[in-house]
């Protein structure tokens, strides 16, 4: 069974449909590229799943369980999904430790924590995340981009999601930067065993990170298939495009060289 299964899926503000007929599925242990130029529809899928746009048809699933509409069980499938957002500059209060920010991950486990066990936690989750523990109490600000992105996975990552959707986690960063991200996401998924569904408009960083590829345009799917396969013979012109407008990472090209625009 998928660990997320995009099934026909609908979405429309009011009476405009953005996306049609989307369905998509992400194995377990396994990361699933999302690409497509701006306005395609990518974070309204991504907000869909955790119930932050409106389906208008079609399911999404988590483990077999679905996560749309009103009933407890949905909410509780809904749970089992973290969203890591673009903007690691807003993402976090700039008032609020960031050891708090993490903390308060933890509520969505539903789980009752007691204060030396939360405690306790988020240190282990920032030494995840490669972030020094005894900077828990020190706000947002004192920490660089790469950081804070670093901090709102470990967040994410409190709330024990069996799916990670993450949303063009790396544009808002410097490409020396960007790596480290897209590494520490390789890492988790490894030794967490964490499904990803990981959305960009960059194909070079979909291509870096992802198992499957899925390309969209216009609110709907217009080809998927195995990473390189995928990348190799492209059947639809509109991959071509997107293949054509970023260098193709090579033995000779570092991450950095590709992923520059
Ligand atoms: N809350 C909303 N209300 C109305 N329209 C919306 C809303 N959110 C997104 N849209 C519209 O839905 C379409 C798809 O947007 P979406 O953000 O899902 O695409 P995207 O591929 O993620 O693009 P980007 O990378 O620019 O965020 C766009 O035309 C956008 O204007």
């Amino acid at each position: 069974m998928a660990a997320l299964e995009i099934e026909n899926l609908g979405i429309r503000y009011g009476t405009r449909s953005v996306v049609a007929g989307v369905s998509l599925a992400v194995a377990p242990g396994t990361t699933v590229g999302l690409v497509g130029e701006s306005g395609s529809g990518k974070s309204s899928i991504a907000n869909a799943a955790v119930g932050l746009a409106p389906v208008a048809s079609g399911d999404i699933r988590v483990g077999g369980a679905s996560t749309v509409g009103r009933r407890a069980a949905a909410r509780a499938a809904r749970r089992r999904v973290q969203l890591i957002f673009q903007d690691p500059f807003s993402a976090l209060d700039p008032r609020m430790p960031v050891g708090e920010s993490v903390a308060e991950g933890t509520l969505a486990t539903g789980r009752r924590w007691g204060r030396e066990e939360r405690r306790r936690r988020v240190r282990e989750l920032l030494e995840q995340v490669h972030v020094d523990p005894d900077r828990a109490g020190a706000l947002p600000g004192a920490f660089s981009g790469g950081q804070r992105q670093r901090i709102t996975i470990a967040r994410a990552l409190a709330g024990e999601p069996e799916v990670l959707i993450a949303d063009e986690v790396t544009s808002a960063l410097d490409v020396s930067v960007q790596s480290t991200v897209l590494n520490l996401l390789r890492e988790l998924q490894r030794t967490l065993g964490l499904s990803i569904l990981f959305i960009s408009h960059n194909l070079a960083v979909v291509r870096y990170i992802s198992d499957e590829i899925y390309v969209m345009r216009g609110g709907g799917i217009v080809e998927s298939g195995p990473t390189e396969a995928l990348l190799d013979a492209p059947a639809d012109p509109y991959t071509a495009e997107l293949l054509g407008a970023v260098p193709v990472l090579g033995e000779r090209m570092t991450f950095e060289e590709a992923a520059t625009p």
